[in-house]
């Protein structure tokens, strides 16, 4: 999404842009764009930048006595030079502190799935964490553990991490701090949404380190687009669990014959209205909060 009179980004992910807004500082942008199985979908879901931008400020609140975080505003009209007052940015960025990034995708989890059962099914582990034996797709972990990842430049994909790995990358003292922090983050997190009726299965969080040394959280937290998600009433181990924003989505794409390999099917309107009614769903039930 290039807005006219931005800056090229200095990051363009599949939904995100980056953009230097000097002084220190970046503007992050939550497009409304969707990936489903990878693959970016032509077709918009209007609002989802918004809905996930306010989710991930909200849990940055919620958590801000327990880590720093990046955020420096959410108010486009508080923005440096030419970022200052854009509509195309309202409500959908956050004007951050750059920091000296973790190398190290930080993961929780609490639920066995996707690249976590392959795993398991290989050796008993993830990650080199032993689990104990007779889980399956879908299962609740005893306790919820540090499943880390190489950050790799695509098109290669993200590496699991034993945990003496990320000592090696970033020394014993901050593995540690990433790891009882990523786990406090995930399990406060399930706190909050299982009164709601929402398993939150799993999260990748990013970490940077500020000019003093200190750990602070950065890019988005809690969002569907980097945690699990499942409504609790469908559990069901032993299969793949539906998604609580995306299923919808994923449910019509199986069913249109769409060869994965291929560019993404535009959507059909009802489908964009479902699954935009999911996001919207998801911020109110985790915040108690109308999405305006
Ligand atoms: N957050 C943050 C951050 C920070 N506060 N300081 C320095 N670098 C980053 C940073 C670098 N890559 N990303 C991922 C990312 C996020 C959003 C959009 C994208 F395209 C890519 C985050």
């Amino acid at each position: 999404m290039t807005i006219p009179g931005l800056p090229t980004p200095v990051h363009s992910g599949k939904v995100r842009e980056l953009y230097d807004a000097g002084d220190g500082l970046l503007v992050m942008v939550a497009s409304d764009r969707m990936s489903a199985f990878d693959v970016v979908l032509p077709t918009a879901i209007p609002d989802k930048g918004r809905v996930l931008t306010a989710l991930s400020l909200w849990w940055f609140d919620q958590l801000s006595d327990l880590v720093p975080n990046h955020v420096v505003s959410a108010d486009v009209d508080e923005y440096p030079g030419v970022f200052r007052g854009r509509d195309e940015l309202r409500g959908r960025s956050v004007l951050v502190r750059r920091l000296a990034m973790v190398p190290v995708e930080c993961v929780a989890r609490a639920y066995l799935s996707g690249s976590g059962t392959k795993q398991y099914r290989v050796d008993g582990a993830v990650c080199g964490v032993p689990l104990p034996a007779g889980l399956t797709e879908g299962s609740e972990l005893p306790d919820t553990i540090f499943t880390p990842t190489t950050k790799a430049t695509p098109p290669d994909h993200d590496a699991p991490m034993t945990y003496a790995e990320v000592e090696a990358a970033v020394g014993p003292e901050q593995a540690a701090e990433l790891r009882k922090l990523t786990i406090e983050i995930l399990d406060r997190g399930r706190r909050v949404c299982g009164p709601r009726g929402i398993i939150l299965a799993d999260t990748k969080v990013e970490w940077g380190v500020d000019a003093a040394g200190t750990l602070v959280l950065a890019d988005e937290v809690l969002t569907p687009d980097s945690s699990r998600f499942w409504p609790a009433e469908e559990w069901q181990p032993g299969r793949a669990q539906p998604s609580y924003d995306k299923q919808p989505l994923r449910d019509w794409l199986e069913s249109s014959g769409w060869d994965k390999k291929a560019p993404g099917p535009e959507l059909p309107p009802e489908i964009v209205a479902a699954t935009r009614e999911r996001y919207v769903a998801a911020y109110e039930r985790i915040t108690g909060e109308r999405f305006a």
